[in-house]
């Protein structure tokens, strides 16, 4: 990538190069930084992500060597299990915030090492603030992969509430290295699911999440598959975002509390999102996430194009 310096949104003076991606139409701006060189404050990432006045994205991508964000101050210590060469995930959301992890952005991240040689094997490790995520990319092209994620441990925290528009739903509180609160709604449908309104947002107890939450309604639909798998639909509003067509560390997090519904602390789900469909599953070593990636466009900003000014 052709190295930048920016010293606010609107100081960027040299062309800076991207990607564009998506995993289930939760879609990314990806950035090539391997020394950490970029200032990305939260107005350039929130322009960068600005769908009218940017690129538009749910959310943005770093790719860094984990060793250069401490160098630089951006991280005070490696995370637990990543080393210096790793390649690290620095995801921030659209609003400019940053967040532990994304579970699509992690397949999306390692397509793009992958199918850009910056990677020449096809499992290794991503770095991201809530661990080390090992990956395998099972194929993939310049624009599609397949691509599965060790997503580490699901820890449910009880339970808690949610408002959306005249509804309550209950859930539990689960972290899947992010916050999430997965709502099972047995009674829903899948129509009535595509009909609920997040035009107003959620909101959450007071005190239950201090940092914010990510909400998941989720609601089984039918016997397991062929494969064992239980079907599930899941809508997601994400913190620092509003509602996307798909999250990842959300999916695992549904599927734990799809699981959960059922009295069960293990098993693999098959759940469709209005993005596509991914596959989870959840046992005692942690959960899986398996989905596809697709890279769709690279493309230079030019120089001043964050300017707000104008
Ligand atoms: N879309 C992501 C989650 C991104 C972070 C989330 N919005 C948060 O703030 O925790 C995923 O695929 O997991």
């Amino acid at each position: 990538m052709t190295s930048t310096t920016n010293d606010s949104a609107g100081g960027d003076r040299a062309a800076l190069r991207f990607v564009k991606g998506h995993g289930t139409q939760n879609d990314f701006v990806i950035v090539t930084d391997p020394e950490a060189q970029i200032d990305l404050t939260t107005p350039l990432v929130a322009a960068l992500c600005d769908r009218h006045r940017g690129i538009g994205g749910d959310g943005l991508l770093r790719v860094v060597r984990s060793g250069s964000l401490v160098e630089r101050g951006v991280l005070d210590a490696l995370p637990s299990g990543v080393s210096p060469e790793d390649w690290f995930m620095d995801y921030r959301n659209a609003d400019g915030s940053v967040a532990e992890m994304c579970g699509n952005g992690v397949r999306v991240f390692a397509h793009h090492l992958r199918a850009s040689g910056l990677v020449a094997t096809d499992e290794f490790t991503v770095g991201s603030r809530a661990g080390a995520r090992p990956v395998v990319v099972h194929s993939h092209d310049s624009v599609h992969a397949d691509v599965t994620v060790q997503m580490g441990p699901v820890r449910t925290d009880g339970e808690s509430m949610v408002r959306i528009g005249d509804d309550v739903y209950r859930g539990l509180m689960i972290d899947v290295g992010n916050p999430h609160l997965a709502c099972v709604v047995p009674d829903l449908t899948a129509a009535d699911l595509a009909q609920v309104d997040f035009t107003d947002g959620v909101m959450l107890e007071d005190d239950a999440f201090p940092h914010g939450a990510n909400v998941e309604l989720v609601t089984p639909a039918g016997d397991p598959d062929a494969d064992g798998r239980l079907p599930a639909a899941m809508r997601v509003f994400e913190r620092g975002v509003g509602e996307t067509r798909s999250c990842g560390t959300g999916l695992v997090a549904a599927g734990a509390a799809v699981l959960a519904s059922r009295g069960e602390s293990a098993g693999t789900l098959c759940i469709t999102v209005p993005g596509g469909r991914v596959e989870v599953g959840v046992g005692a070593d942690g959960a899986y996430l398996r989905g596809p990636s697709r890279l769709v466009a690279d493309g230079e900003l030019r120089p001043g194009w964050a300017d707000l000014d104008d």
